[in-house]
Formats: C-alpha cells, structure tokens, sequence
C-alpha cells in the first residue's frame, strides 16, 4: 500500500481499523481492496459473511483465507486473531499465497481495541514479523455522540486512534458533525480528525500513521486504566478473552425461508426502529425480495439506502437478519417478523 515492507524494521506494519456497529469500516475496506495499491495488502476481517467483501472473492488458499480480484488476501478470523496472523505469515513463507507488505485488520464494532494493540507487541512470535502502525477509527456523524454516552468500548476506540475519520457528514447536519469533532479532540487530543463519505479515501490515508502510534497507544492504555502487559502470555490471554461487554447486549440471527416483499419488510423494520430505535444497535442482512438479494443496513434508527445485488452471493436464497440489541427480547423481533411475513403472503 506504501510501496514497501518495513524494511528498517523487518517487520510487517499492520494497521488496526475499528470503529463502532455501523461506522463504515467495511465500507472503506471494500472500496479500499479494489483500489490497485491494495495488492500487497492482506486485509483481516473479524466477522465472518461481511456481505461487500464476500461478493468480491475468486479464490480460496485455506479455510479463513481468500483471494480477491486484485490480488488483495482476505482472511477472516474464523478462531482468533493470533492463530490468524500466525497463519498468514506461515502461508506467506511457504509461497501458499503472495507476498503481503502490509496487513489491515478490521476489528468488530463491540470491540474494545486495547487487547488487539497490547498483543501486538507482547506476543513474542507476533512482534517478531508484525509491528503496529496506528489505529484508524471510524466514528458515525449520526448516531456517533450517543454511542460515546452508552457504550465504553466506542469511547476507547476513539482514545486508541491515531486519525480518527468521522463518516456519513453527508447523511448529518453541520452542527451533529461539529459537536462530535469537538467530542472527539477532547477524548484524544493527539489525533487528526478528518471527514470520510461512504469510504472514499486513498489506501496511504490509512498508513504511515507511525511513531504516534505506539506512544499514544501507551499513553492512552494508562489513561484508560488498562495495565500494558508484559512479555508472552498475557497478551495472549488478553486477546483470547471475550471482551466484556454489556450483558444486555445481544447478537440474534433471524433466517426466513420466504421471500418479502419490499412494503412487508420495510413496514416491519419501520415499526421496529419506531418502537425502539435506540436499543437497536446494528441491523444488518440480506433480504430476499420477491427473488431478488437486497442488502439492509441499519443503526440505532437509522436506516441505510437498501442495495440490491445483482446476484446472491451464495446458493443460500433465504433471507438472513442479524440483529445486535440491547434489552430486546428475541421472540419480539422474531414474531414482529413472522406476522409481518405471513400477513403478505
Ligand atoms: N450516507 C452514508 N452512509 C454510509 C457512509 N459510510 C457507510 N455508510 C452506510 O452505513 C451502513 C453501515 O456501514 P458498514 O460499512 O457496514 O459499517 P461497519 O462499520 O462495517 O459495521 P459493523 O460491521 O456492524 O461494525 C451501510 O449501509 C453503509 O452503506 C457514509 O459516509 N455516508
């Protein structure tokens, strides 16, 4: 992506991408892996069936791991993110796949950065090959200051950053834009806050982030109170745990053998935002309507621009929902649906 590996340190930089539910991360990642300097770049994805990457997949090296179009490596972290990195560094030196000089990995929206930074540089085996350049944060100009207020794992990922982008200013009003960059500089003074609409940025926007990186990162470990870990095994430790977070949060997936039509699902997902829009803090899926795959996404109760696919990715036609709430019961979602489902039919 920049042109070269870490030759003075040896090392392959990795830039870490986080950002909460919805932010945009993948967004970015899919328009950033057909961009022709993405070739040497093995991106990482912490979430299996993220739809626009999945489309774009011509070949599979191993289980986790997939070649893209231009020659980009997806991987995905089917266990955890050490064996993965392990993995692909083993592959790399075996010639199973190409060469990579730089990796990306996207962590999931719940997920507090701090333990991904720590082993980084405490797993032994790790930071012999790996260094990190910086954490790159997406944070949403619509619902990003009440993500701030309710969820701590959205307040670290913006302490961690070393730039912080601010997405979707085209869907927000200037004053929403200017109280959560003013909301963002004071969490993390250190970092440059920019403006990012529907992904487009040029891949050396998320490199060379450099030396800020580890010293922010320490800096701000120890403000947020986390203990930066010693040599081997704690790190591991740290990285195989899940990371806390509120128990009232759920991830429930909803399948549909039935195809929608558009007016039955939309009035479905209308109601259900109306009602409690704020406790649903990530919607995504792809619907089968009247035959066809549309994909929905929505956070909190905003709901984005459906995108019809111009085919399924998959033999698998049924519609398929994933829902992260908090404090919803699942048979409320559930029977939402099926009511809605058999009232079109
Ligand atoms: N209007 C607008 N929509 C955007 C922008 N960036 C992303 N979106 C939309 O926001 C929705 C969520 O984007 P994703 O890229 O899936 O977000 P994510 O951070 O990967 O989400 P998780 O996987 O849940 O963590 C999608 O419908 C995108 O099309 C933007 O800058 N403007």
């Amino acid at each position: 992506m920049d042109g070269g590996r870490d030759l003075l340190a040896g090392r392959i930089p990795v830039t870490l991408l986080t950002g909460f539910l919805g932010a945009g991360k993948t967004t970015l990642l899919a328009k950033l892996v057909r961009h022709p300097d993405m070739k040497r770049v093995a991106v990482v994805i912490n979430e299996v069936g993220e739809i626009g990457i999945d489309h774009d997949i011509v070949a599979t090296a191993s289980e986790n791991i997939s070649l893209l179009a231009n020659g980009c490596i997806c991987c995905s972290v089917r266990t955890d993110l050490q064996d993965t990195l392990r993995e692909l560094f083993g592959q790399r030196r075996a010639g199973a796949i190409a060469d990579f000089d730089r990796v990306v990995i996207e962590t999931t929206g719940l997920a507090d950065p701090a333990p991904v930074v720590q082993t980084l540089s405490s797993d032994t085996m790790l930071a012999t090959h790996y260094r990190l350049d910086g954490v790159v944060t997406l944070v949403d100009a619509v619902n990003g200051a009440t993500q701030l207020a309710q969820q701590p794992e959205a307040v670290k990922q913006i302490a961690l950053a070393d730039r912080v982008f601010i997405t979707k200013s085209d869907i927000a009003s200037a004053a929403q834009v200017e109280a959560l960059r003013s909301a963002v500089e004071s969490l993390n003074p250190g970092a440059r806050v920019s403006l990012l609409v529907n992904g487009e940025i040029a891949p050396g926007e998320l490199t060379n982030l450099g030396l800020a990186s580890t010293r922010a990162g320490a800096q701000t470990l120890s403000f947020l109170g986390e203990p930066l870990q010693g040599e081997g095994g704690q790190g591991e430790r740290s990285l195989r745990r899940t990371p806390p977070h509120d128990p009232a949060i759920r991830t429930l997936s909803l399948r549909f053998e039935r195809p929608f039509t558009w007016n039955a699902f939309s009035a479905a997902m209308e109601l259900l935002t109306t009602l409690r829009g704020p406790d649903l803090l990530r919607v995504k899926g792809i619907v089968n309507v009247e035959g066809k795959p549309v994909v929905v996404q929505g956070v909190q109760h905003v709901f984005h621009e459906p995108v019809e696919l111009d085919r399924w990715p998959s033999a698998d036609t049924d519609t398929r929902l994933v829902f992260i709430t908090r404090r919803i019961e699942e048979r409320t979602i559930r029977n939402l649906f099926d009511a809605v489902a058999a009232a079109a039919s």
